[in-house]
């Protein structure tokens, strides 16, 4: 009996395949879309290898189709297999690479996968990662979509780039690292397992095994210790493996499959293995079942993220102008765009509602403005630097304006000497925190017209003139007027000292008690003892220069 046949018969495979179809067809639709670029990942059957373990050859016995085999490197390109069962006896089958479409048939199929592989991956011995698609539509064959990869090979043969080993594992480990890949790990039986490359990879990046199902071939030639090997499983394949014979030689898939079914049958070593892990049709329904879970685990996530995806795309669409076909719709744009800026800066300028920019601190003007503000204040308060000793310049002033005049009173143009020296010292604060404050001032306007210029690029140079001109024109007279106030500042003996203010306010204000005391004590010709807040040394003085 043919595995394909059995694929038909059995009830578990075809309501299987009854109710996997569309959903499979769906997600051969999607890869199509090439939405794997987009980050999203599809449930997908990876089959890896090292190179000649049978990869090729375990397909073909799925398929029941023939392709290209043999001893070197085969698959150059990843081969993405759609096997799709047909009620058609007619079997439909075609490649897709780029843009092209290649139909062919049975008899055919080798050379234009050979033909294919060239156009894509050169005629030589090198790999390449574009993928070509086998569509297989044929009666029996089980609903599966699997990738072939080139075999991992870590000796490059002639013909073949230095890198041969980086480049191919490099392409599976993009293949087999999402979780929703299952990897199709095909050991020779030939071999150990625990020496096989493909072992090592799937290992990486399935450290459980869990998605992992290793399908031993070539258990004809090397019946001894398989039971064991499976047995024991040393290399820690969660989902099982299964042993099978591909075809050897010119064998037709019904000889095939018939050699496989007498060889677990008789061979003494090979019969004594449990009949569920034998097979090419044990093989195709263990594939159906773990597809299918692998799917219906996954299409609710991949369901959610194209949402997500499309939402987002949604957004950037609407963002995007309108084609606009007149001077007048261009106008009513540009008006909008205006209104649009103007409001945002008043929010953030002047009514500090940052709302619109929550996570951007930059543009919480009102805040901002008022710490440039409480710095400079601190700045201005401060000690000049260059100050060493204390008052010692102030005294050498003093020293300098000796003259006749009020004992204990400064001489004025000491106080203007003094003063006119710290105003030189810090004239150029207020104009370079004017400048600052302008140059803050353009950085958010600029922010905030590209945010509401950004889908209309051809309008952005000039926008940016104006608001470079515009800025400019502003900070020039606002410059000159800081400096104009700094001058007047220079040329009179004016100062907003506090410490100087609070003295100054103090003695104004006991001033007109004095007055009204020393008139008291005229008046009435006797001495009263005076409580006044002046310095003492004041009124002595006035005592003694009374009449
Ligand atoms: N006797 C026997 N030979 C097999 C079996 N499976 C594969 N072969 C042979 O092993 C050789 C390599 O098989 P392929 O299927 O080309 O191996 P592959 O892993 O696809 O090769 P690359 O993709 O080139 O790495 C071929 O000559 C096959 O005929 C098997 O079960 N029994």
């Amino acid at each position: 009996m043919s595995s394909l046949a059995i694929v038909n018969i059995a009830p578990i495979v075809s309501s299987y395949n009854d109710r996997i179809r569309p959903l499979l067809d769906t997600v051969d639709k999607l890869r199509n879309l090439n939405v794997m670029s987009q980050g999203i990942q599809l449930p997908t059957i990876v089959v890896v290898g090292d190179q000649s373990s049978g990869k090729s050859s375990v397909l073909e016995s799925l398929a029941g189709i023939s392709l290209p085999r043999g001893q070197g490197i085969c698959t150059r390109v990843p081969l993405v297999m759609i096997l799709q069962r047909s009620p058609s006896v007619e079997p439909e089958i075609w490649l897709e690479f780029g843009d092209k479409r290649v139909d062919t048939d049975e008899e055919h199929i080798t050379e234009a996968i050979r033909t294919a592989t060239e156009a894509i991956a050169g005629s030589g011995k090198g790999v390449s990662d574009t993928p070509l698609t086998l569509h297989v539509k044929k009666c029996g064959v089980p609903d599966l979509t699997m990738v072939d990869l080139p075999g991992i090979t870590r000796v490059p043969v002639n013909g073949q780039p230095e890198n041969i080993y980086e480049q191919i594992s490099g392409m599976i480990m993009k293949y087999i690292e999402p979780q929703e890949s299952i990897i199709l790990n095909v050991l020779s039986a030939t071999v150990d397992f625990t020496t096989c490359e493909s072992i090592r990879m799937s290992r990486q990046v399935d450290k459980t095994g869990e998605r992992t199902l290793a399908v031993v071939t070539k258990a004809d030639m090397a019946p001894e210790g398989l039971l064991q090997k499976v047995t024991a499983d040393d290399v820690n394949i969660g989902l099982g493996y299964v042993c099978v014979r591909n075809r050897v030689g010119e064998e037709t898939y019904q000889e095939a499959r018939k050699q496989e079914e007498l060889l677990f049958k008789n061979n003494p070593l090979l019969s004594m293995i449990d009949k569920d892990i034998v097979g090419i049709p044990v093989l195709a329904q263990k594939l159906i079942q773990i597809q299918a879970t692998m799917i219906t685990r996954c299409l609710p996530d991949i369901v959610q993220k194209i949402k997500e995806k499309l939402e987002h795309s949604v957004v950037e669409l609407n963002k995007l102008p309108l084609v606009m076909t007149s001077t007048g719709e261009a106008l009513v744009t540009f008006v909008k765009i205006n209104g649009s800026v103007k409001e945002s800066l008043l929010r953030i300028l002047v009514q500090g509602d940052f709302s619109e920019y929550p996570d951007d601190a930059n543009l919480h003007c009102t805040a901002r403005l008022a710490d440039m503000l409480s710095e400079f204040s601190d700045n201005l308060q401060d000690q000049p630097q260059t100050v060493t000793d204390f008052l010692m310049d102030e005294i050498k002033v003093l020293e300098e304006c000796k003259c006749i005049g009020l004992p204990n009173f400064i001489p004025r143009s000491a106080f203007l000497g003094i003063l006119s020296h710290r105003v030189d010292e810090m004239h150029r604060e207020p104009v370079e925190f004017i400048e600052e404050i302008w140059n803050y001032l353009e950085g958010v306007l600029s922010s905030v017209l590209t945010k509401y210029s950004e889908n209309f690029p051809q309008i952005q140079p000039s926008i940016k003139r104006a608001r470079r001109n515009l800025i400019s024109k502003i900070k020039e007279t606002s410059v000159n007027r800081v400096i104009e106030i700094v001058e007047m500042e220079k040329l009179t003996d004016y100062t907003c000292n506090p410490e100087y203010m609070t003295v100054y306010t103090q003695k104004i204000a006991s001033q007109e008690n004095f007055v009204r005391k020393k008139n008291q004590i005229l008046s009435k010709n006797h001495r009263y003892n005076i409580d006044i807040t002046i310095d003492r040394a004041d009124i002595k003085s006035f005592n003694r220069s009374k009449p």
